[in-house]
């Protein structure tokens, strides 16, 4: 699903310097897109904004082409539930559910039946080798262990988007790459992948780039 956003701006409190100012950008599904700018030049406060966890001062920000700031907070909280995965840097996962159950209640929001979506959480834990820690919470998760089950919480209702905040900035080289890999993959099979990332070198690589300026 294409993300398009025109004139966005946002200031946290009124009167201050905009965070982000005049963002205009098309996001189209089957890219991978990066962006990237110096810490504090907007990239996680775009990102929440696109992902409809953020109201922006100003702009406006479509869904395919659904003008989703007209749509009140129910309505942005199922379209975000049934469209579109979000990894946070440091997995966010939910500390009272095991591993497993983690992946089964997003899929559930989406709308997916208990048993489904069991089957799809268990396949996507053993897809990433963790299989062995799905009745595990996650404070006994390593966090190469919780960030790939964040990435399987957000493949579980194989999302038409997926936001991406720093997804590797804590991780090992190995688990960085897989993460890498299946963010690829995902872009691959047709979703709008939007990663927001310090790693410069990697996102020159990539044709689709974002650079926000200070
Ligand atoms: N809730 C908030 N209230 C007020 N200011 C905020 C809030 N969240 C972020 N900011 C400010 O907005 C600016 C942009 O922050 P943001 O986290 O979006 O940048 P970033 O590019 O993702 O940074 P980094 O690369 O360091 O993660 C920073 O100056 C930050 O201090």
């Amino acid at each position: 699903m294409k993300v398009s956003i025109s004139t966005l701006e946002h200031r946290y409190q009124p009167g201050m310097t905009p965070t982000i100012s005049a963002i205009s950008h098309t996001f189209e599904p089957g890219t991978l897109t990066c962006i990237t700018g110096p810490s504090g030049s907007g990239k996680s406060t775009l990102l929440y904004i696109m992902a409809l966890m953020l109201t922006p001062s100003a702009g406006t920000i479509q869904w395919g082409n659904t003008s989703v700031q007209q749509l009140n907070d129910a309505s942005r909280s199922r379209l975000r539930a049934m469209h579109a995965g979000f990894v946070f840097q440091d997995a966010m996962l939910d500390l009272s559910r095991t591993a497993l159950d983690n992946v089964v209640e997003a899929a559930r929001i989406a709308g997916i039946s208990h048993n489904v979506a069991v089957e799809d959480a268990s396949r996507l834990l053993e897809r990433f080798g963790v299989a062995h820690r799905a009745q595990h919470r996650p404070a006994e998760l390593s966090g190469g262990q919780a960030q790939r089950i964040a990435l399987c919480r957000a493949l579980v209702k194989d999302p038409d988007i997926i936001f991406a905040d720093e997804p590797t900035g804590n991780l090992d080289s190995e688990s960085a790459e897989i993460v890498w890999d299946t963010l690829h993959q995902a872009a691959d099979a047709g979703a709008t992948v939007i990663v927001a990332t310090h790693d410069r070198d990697r996102a020159e690589k990539h044709t689709h780039h974002l650079r926000l300026s200070e």
